[in-house]
């Protein structure tokens, strides 16, 4: 995890302020609900460091894939060094389909989040600290809905405090790498009725997938298991 933060604090920021005109997250996950499926938001993920080997396919054919198979919502990875993923991709991606689309990567600093437009952009708890409610402030500023990603109870009331109103309880332990979905269990009760809640990582069945909204999850967050074969019937079955 040191050299991923080690990347992220050198990455540089983008050079001009941006301003996005955002698709409402809330929204297509009430649209979803109302069709009587589980909002997905499917991850383009090309590689991470718990998984094998490199999916080489074109990023925008995965993504146009996944929003077939249902997907609410396309999280897409611009980390390069240790995710394969780049914002070209997204600006291509987002580009491509018409769901809402989260920029993924360890953003440290206001400037970072100029460097390609997405509708919600994630901020996780653990690596910025104190500067969390200026980077809210900074991303709303800038048209973005912020996903404030947490992964105790401490985090969950910073966030919380930070006017956080999109949090995902990332069910992986980013020390340690270690995924237990009990995470969301316990912290979900936590979080007030009118947060929106996402159950992030480690969701690889349908059963899982019920459990985590049995738990309160108004919406999933899944990466390896669509990723890991056909992309579109991986999302239909995650979101039946
Ligand atoms: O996924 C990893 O290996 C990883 C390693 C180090 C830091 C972050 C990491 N993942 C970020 C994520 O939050 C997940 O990509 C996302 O929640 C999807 O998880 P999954 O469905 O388990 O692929």
């Amino acid at each position: 995890m040191r050299a991923i933060l080690e990347a992220a604090r050198e990455r540089p920021g983008g050079e001009t302020r941006v301003s996005v005109d955002a698709r409402s997250f809330p929204e297509a996950v009430a649209e979803t609900e109302a069709a009587g499926r589980v909002p997905v938001i499917a991850e383009v993920k090309p590689t991470s460091p718990t998984t094998e080997g490199v999916r080489e396919d074109d990023p925008v054919e995965l993504a146009r894939e996944m929003v077939a198979g249902g997907a609410t919502a396309l999280s897409v990875l611009t980390e390069p060094e240790h995710f394969g993923g780049s914002a070209e991709s997204l600006r291509q991606i987002r580009e491509a389909v018409d769901v809402p689309v989260l920029r993924k990567d360890f953003i440290m600093n206001e400037d970072q989040l100029d460097v390609v437009e997405s509708d919600l952009v994630l901020l996780i708890a653990r690596f910025v600290g104190d500067d969390l409610p200026d980077l809210v402030e900074a991303a709303r500023d800038r048209g973005f809905q912020p996903l404030v990603e947490v992964h105790t109870r401490e985090e969950l009331t910073a966030a919380l405090a930070a006017g956080a109103d999109i949090v995902g309880i990332n069910n992986r332990d980013l020390g340690k790498l270690e995924v237990d979905l009990g995470t969301f269990e316990e912290l979900a009760p936590e979080a007030p009725d009118d947060v929106l809640l996402v159950a992030e990582s480690g969701v690889k069945t349908v059963e899982e997938a019920r459990r985590m909204r049995e738990a309160g999850a108004d919406a999933l967050l899944v990466g390896t298991a669509i990723m890991d074969g056909d992309v579109r019937q991986n999302t239909e079955t995650l979101t039946q």
